[in-house]
């Protein structure tokens, strides 16, 4: 029950921003707009605008102004004070943003806003120009003077990114600042800006510190460019690609930009470093009115949260609802210029869109909240129309204070624009905003004030008392041991000063009994003293304990990390050595290729050559082929005139044989020769005749033979045989009749022989010519004696020819020469000899080098020839 007494006790010390219905009528405060002046660039321009009081600027339409024909007046704005040119930054500073850092050390919300045309000095206001800072450098020295002594140790507040914080123990505390101490051994980068730093005597320190609070400073820095919210200190990467945040609730309904990088930081050059870094990654485009145009607004927020100190003065209260959280956004607005002014295209005239727009929208939101505020009407107020409304709702809807400085350059170019601005900044002064209240957490908690200050002493004391010089030492121990206020006067000058023994006995009472009370409230201490001795020796212990296995763990990590350095330099060794290789076998492997290259070229080359050279010869050969066409045309035409002939020729031998038949007595009788021979032999003849029949032999000759037979000289009466077939008997005298009686054995008749070998033969190798012992080897028979003398008695003609199937066919053709009456000589073929030579790659069957006789005709009783294997 008490539990739940004091957490709701403890939700209502809580600051979040309260409705407006909650607070009364006079907390409410107006926006305060300050103008600020900026020197003009050049002696010759003229100005537009004139101070004409400390808080009143007249602005006078120029003569190139747009709506000079309507404008002509001079037009009054008033504001909470306007600064001319010449004011320094401090004094703006001390003026307008102090108050407002005085605001946030004492829990209250701040915003602070810098409007104006583009080049009018916003940034130079709130950023400044290294050493000469402006607001935003000032504000976090003079905060970090202020609470430099009261600061908790680091990640004892821990942002819970749901836009409040955790308190941690000390311990948890340390190890985190550990953990960061090991990271930023391992590269953090240094942003900071030696530029900023101030001498310390100009940084104003704020007064009214809560000293029995502790705080953290928290920072944030974002942009908002083309409408969307990007957190400028997000790890990783800058420019367009950071990812895009968004605007939430928290619990207590304030908005916030979830998810964004809090910074904590301990001294001002570490908020400095997160400024310069975001700085760093915030866009600045080129417009043509001002080189470093800034097209985005962007918000540094410094969060302060305290928290008290518990009742010994020392450590945070443990609790994340006693923790006060104000803030103070600073904000640096975009050039409120007109696109066309600028010149802008594409892009940027996109940019300045958004900027008119989130603008427009600032305006609107707060004209629409004037506008209730004086009718008391309740319209809605389009905040959520721009991330830059959305993101500062509470300010208008809660409570804080915003101020905001309007930046104007009085240039008379600038007229149009500065007019907008000061009426802008006109009807902003008139919106009215809730006093932010402060809630004393400690207060109501029921905790003494001067908590730290008590402690701080007592441990002064304590390190003091055992010197020999603390006799002398002078302590403050008032405020923690006091017996009352000091002895009256105790001078007794007469006898009726019973009084004053009265006065002295109450007063040694009051001490008395004050003296119990610190007794027992010493008692009360030393026992809690005591039981607290207790838990901090039993904490030290376990501290000691939890100490040595984390010094334990820490060698092991040690020893891992250099057995991993040990094994990570081995890796690089190798890695090296196999880039080298890899680059060697990379140049050789394009060596080869260039090779490979040169070769391919060289082979297509070659290629086409062989294709060039092959047609030429294929075209060389086509006109071959076609003579040879030709000629083998020729040759059959010539072919068949010679079969004709040759069939004239049988026919007429036919005709001969014929008569030879009828009249073969008177034949007989012709021939002197024929009478020596027997009937025997004239049978024999006859059947010689008969055998020989003349369709075969002449049949079966090549061509050229019979062109021997027509070369042959012939006898008149062959002649008139042919010419007549009725040729007398007398007349047939001188026909050549072959003896079949010459007739023996082809190889072995002793017979002198004409071997007439007309072409030259191909070598047959595995076969066994004839043997014919005494032969003459003509090749051509030109001479007719070759033949036609007394000696030679046989003929035998030797041909080679492709079979149809390709293979060589050798046909020996053998005749007996038989001289004629005319003194020539003919030739009787009556045997031929056909060789044939298969390949025994052909057919297995003949395979062992057979050789086959085919169509051989001989004699009877003759020998044939043999052929044999070679
Ligand atoms: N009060 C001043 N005193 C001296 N110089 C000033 C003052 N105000 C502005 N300037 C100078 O004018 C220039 C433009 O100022 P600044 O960049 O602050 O303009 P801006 O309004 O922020 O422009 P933008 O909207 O483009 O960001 C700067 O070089 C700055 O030094």
């Amino acid at each position: 029950m008490k539990s739940a007494k004091s957490k709701q006790r403890l939700n209502e010390l809580r600051t979040p921003a309260r409705s407006r219905q909650n607070l009364a009528q006079g907390d409410k405060a107006p926006v305060q707009v300050f103008c600020r002046l900026r020197p003009m660039q050049r002696e010759s321009d003229s100005p537009c605008m004139k101070i004409i009081s400390p808080t009143t600027v007249l602005l006078s339409p120029p003569a190139i102004a747009i709506n000079y024909r309507n404008e002509t007046k001079s037009m009054k704005y008033t504001f909470k004070e306007v600064f001319p040119p010449e004011t320094n930054q401090q004094e703006l500073f001390d003026r307008v943003a102090l108050p407002l850092v005085e605001g946030l050390i004492k829990g209250k919300n701040g915003l602070l806003f810098t409007y104006g045309v583009t080049g009018s000095g916003k940034t130079f206001t709130m950023t400044g120009e290294p050493q000469n800072c402006g607001i935003l450098p000032r504000c976090l020295n003079a905060i970090f003077k202020t609470i430099n002594d009261y600061q908790a140790h680091k990640y004892v507040f821990k942002p819970d990114n749901m836009n409040m914080f955790d308190v941690q123990s000390e311990a948890e505390a340390m190890l985190e600042r550990q953990h960061e101490l090991h990271k930023f051994k391992t590269g953090k980068k240094n942003n900071s800006n030696p530029d900023l730093a101030m001498s310390s005597s100009d940084i104003t320190k704020v007064g009214g510190i809560n000293e029995d609070n502790q705080y953290g400073v928290f920072v944030t820095y974002i942009e908002i460019y083309n409408n969307s919210v990007f957190d400028l200190l997000e790890d990783g990467p800058t420019g367009r690609n950071l990812p895009v945040k968004i605007i939430r609730e928290d619990a207590a309904h304030n908005m916030y930009v979830h998810g964004v990088t809090e910074v904590e930081t301990k001294s001002a050059e570490e908020a400095f470093d997160a400024f310069y870094l975001g700085l760093k990654r915030k866009r600045m485009a080129h417009t043509n009115l001002n080189a470093e145009s800034s097209r985005s607004h962007s918000v540094f927020t410094i969060r302060l949260v305290q928290a008290p100190v518990d009742e010994m003065g020392e450590a945070v209260i443990q609790n994340k609802n006693v923790l006060s959280i104000s803030q103070l956004s600073l904000v640096d607005l975009a050039g409120s210029e007109r696109t066309n002014r600028t010149k802008n295209t594409g892009q940027r005239l996109r940019e300045a869109g958004n900027i008119n727009k989130s603008l427009m929208t600032l305006r609107t939101c707060l004209e629409a909240l004037r506008e209730n505020q004086i009718n008391g009407t309740n319209n809605m107020v389009p905040y959520r129309e721009s991330k830059i409304t959305h993101l500062f709702k509470n300010f208008f809807e809660g409570e804080g204070q915003v101020r905001m400085v309007v930046c104007a350059n009085p240039r008379a170019e600038d007229y149009d624009e500065t007019l907008q601005v000061m009426r802008f900044a006109e009807m902003a002064a008139e919106v009215e905003v809730s006093k932010p209240q402060v809630i004393d957490v400690a207060a109501n908690m029921g905790l003494m004030s001067g908590r730290r200050k008590a402690n701080k002493l007592f441990y002064a004391a304590r390190d003091n008392i055992a010197r020999p010089e603390a006799k002398d030492l002078e302590l403050d121990l008032g405020l923690v041991y006091s017996l009352g206020p000091d002895f009256p006067s105790l001078e007794l000058n007469s006898s009726q000063a019973n009084h004053i023994t009265k006065e002295l006995m109450a007063h040694l009472e009051m001490r008395i009994s004050r003296r119990e009370t610190l007794k027992r409230s010493k008692q009360i201490k030393d026992e809690r003293f005591r039981s607290s001795l207790l838990g901090l020796e039993k904490d030290s212990m376990e501290i000691r304990s939890e100490n040595q296995s984390l010094k334990a763990q820490l060698m092991d990590s040690d020893r891992r990390i250099r057995a991993l350095e040990d094994r990570l330099t081995t890796t690089e060794n190798a890695s090296m050595s196999f880039q080298r290789k890899l680059t060697e076998m990379t140049e050789y492997t394009s060596a080869l290729k260039r090779e490979l290259q040169e070769k391919d070229l060289l082979l297509n080359q070659n290629k086409l050559e062989k294709e060039k050279q092959k047609k030429i010869l294929e075209r060389k050969y086509n006109h071959k082929i076609a003579a040879e066409h030709e000629k083998a045309k020729e040759i059959n035409s010539e072919n068949e005139k010679l079969r004709n002939k040759v069939e004239e020729k049988e026919n007429r031998l036919r005709i001969i044989d014929k008569a030879l038949h009828i009249d073969r007595g008177d034949a007989i009788g012709d021939c002197q020769n024929t009478q020596t021979l027997g009937p025997q032999r004239n049978e024999n003849a006859a059947q010689t005749n008969r055998d020989f029949t003349p369709g075969s032999t002449p049949r079966a000759l090549p061509a050229h033979l019979l062109t021997l037979f027509s070369s042959c000289p012939q006898t008149r009466e062959t002649r008139d045989t042919r010419d007549n077939r009725e040729t007398p008997a007398s007349s047939r005298r001188g026909v050549a009749i072959a003896n079949p009686r010459h007739r023996r054995s082809l190889s072995a008749d002793g017979k002198v022989w004409v071997e007439h070998a007309p072409n030259k033969l191909v070598p047959m190798g595995t076969v066994m010519k004839p043997n014919i012992p005494s032969s003459k080897v003509v090749n051509k028979l030109t001479n007719v004696k070759d033949i036609a003398n007394s000696k030679t008695s046989k003929y035998c003609l030797i041909s080679q020819e492709q079979d149809t199937d390709g293979e060589l066919e050798t046909k020996v053709y053998k005749g007996d020469v038989v001289p004629t009456c005319g003194g020539g000589a003919q030739v009787i073929f009556n045997d031929v000899e056909m060789l044939k030579q298969f390949s025994p790659n052909r057919d297995r069957r003949n395979a062992g080098y057979r050789t086959k006789f085919q169509g051989v005709t001989r004699p009877a009783g003759e020998t044939p020839c043999r052929s044999q294997l070679s």
